[in-house]
């Protein structure tokens, strides 16, 4: 697979896109407006800049000019029509994914193209009925933040073909240099379904008074060893998708662990979310 399109170019997408150009592919990605789309593009500047300046661009990937050469930011769907294979990065919303797959469907050229989704928690087979080739289409979900994790969960539907998802390994792994997982398709996939319960268990505990948010993120820095606390860490993915997938894995399971706590929603309604707003349980400059 040499072309390549990531759709939406946020958090996530922009990261998809420059581990891709890093890889060498001829990347386009494609945003829904021109204000979100120059966004797009100062997010993989600003990343680039950072890889270079750390040194951490090697002699095959060029230098951070190299690789933003091979990365076209569009707003026209259509410029996804020569691709070999498209991750879609939109929000995490089952209307607006299914959407878009429909879309996608009629303007992707290439008869065995890969017609993928980073989503969180929505169940593939919903974006893959969506299409006309579902034995095409399949869930490979990157992590946050993307150049640094190396972790993709590689989620074939029950309609996905063998021939997908062993070609989709063969990018992640061979050309991306990722680590896959195999994922049954229900919401929340390994990582979120184990994950959810902590993070929102912290916004209760939180919410409850029982600790203050600097102490509960303490707690699991210091006690657990983790990177960052479950609060900074829902900061980090942004507290909209937070809510979002949590709703999903709520709607699947009823399992009230998965619930989004009255706080959680609050912020959200706020437009409190997290560090690409400057505010969510920290204040970030
Ligand atoms: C209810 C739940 C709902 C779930 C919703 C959906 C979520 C999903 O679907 C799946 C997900 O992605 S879940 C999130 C998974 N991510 C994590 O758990 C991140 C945990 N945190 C970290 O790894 C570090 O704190 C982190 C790497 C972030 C920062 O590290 P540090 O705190 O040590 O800070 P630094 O010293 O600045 O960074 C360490 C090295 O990493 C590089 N780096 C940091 N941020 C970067 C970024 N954004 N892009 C590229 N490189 C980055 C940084 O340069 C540094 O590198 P070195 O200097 O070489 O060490
Ligand atoms: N935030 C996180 O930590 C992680 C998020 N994900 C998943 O990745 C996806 C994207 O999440 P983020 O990057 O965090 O969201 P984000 O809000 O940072 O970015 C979404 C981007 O999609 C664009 N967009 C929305 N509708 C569009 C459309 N129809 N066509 C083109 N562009 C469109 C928006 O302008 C925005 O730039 C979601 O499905 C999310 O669940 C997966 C792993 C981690």
């Amino acid at each position: 697979m040499k072309n390549v399109a990531v759709i939406g170019g946020g958090l996530m997408g922009s990261g998809i896109a420059e581990v891709s150009a890093r890889a060498g592919h001829d990347v386009v990605v494609v945003e829904s407006s021109d204000d979100a789309a120059k966004a797009a593009l100062g997010r993989l500047e600003k990343s680039l800049e950072r890889a270079e300046a750390k040194g951490k661009l090697g002699a095959a990937e060029g230098t951070a000019a190299d690789v933003l050469a091979r990365i076209r930011v569009e707003t026209d769907l259509d410029s996804t029509a020569d691709r070999d294979i498209v991750v879609e990065a939109i929000v995490e919303s089952e209307a607006a994914k299914v959407d878009l797959f429909k879309r996608l469907d009629s303007i992707v050229a290439a008869p065995d193209a890969i017609l993928a989704s980073n989503t969180s928690s929505i169940p593939i087979m919903k974006l893959g009925v969506a299409t006309s080739r579902p034995t095409q289409v399949i869930g490979i979900h990157f992590f946050n933040p993307v150049p640094v994790l190396q972790l993709v969960e590689l989620v074939p539907s029950l309609l996905t073909s063998p021939d997908t998802t062993e070609r989709s390994r063969a990018w992640v792994e061979g050309s991306l240099s990722k680590q896959a997982i195999d994922c049954q398709d229900r919401a929340g996939f390994v990582v979120n379904a184990l994950l959810v319960p902590f993070i929102l268990s912290a916004i209760r505990m939180y919410e409850s008074g029982f600790a203050s948010a600097e102490d509960i993120d303490r707690g699991l820095v210091l006690g657990a060893a983790h990177p960052q606390g479950p609060l900074a860490l829902a900061d980090l993915i942004g507290l909209d998708t937070t809510k979002a997938v949590a709703e999903s894995l709520y709607e699947e399971f009823k399992e009230p662990l998965y619930a989004a706590p009255p706080l959680l929603q609050r912020m959200v309604d706020a437009g409190l979310l997290g560090r690409k707003t400057g505010r969510g349980f920290y204040t970030y400059s």
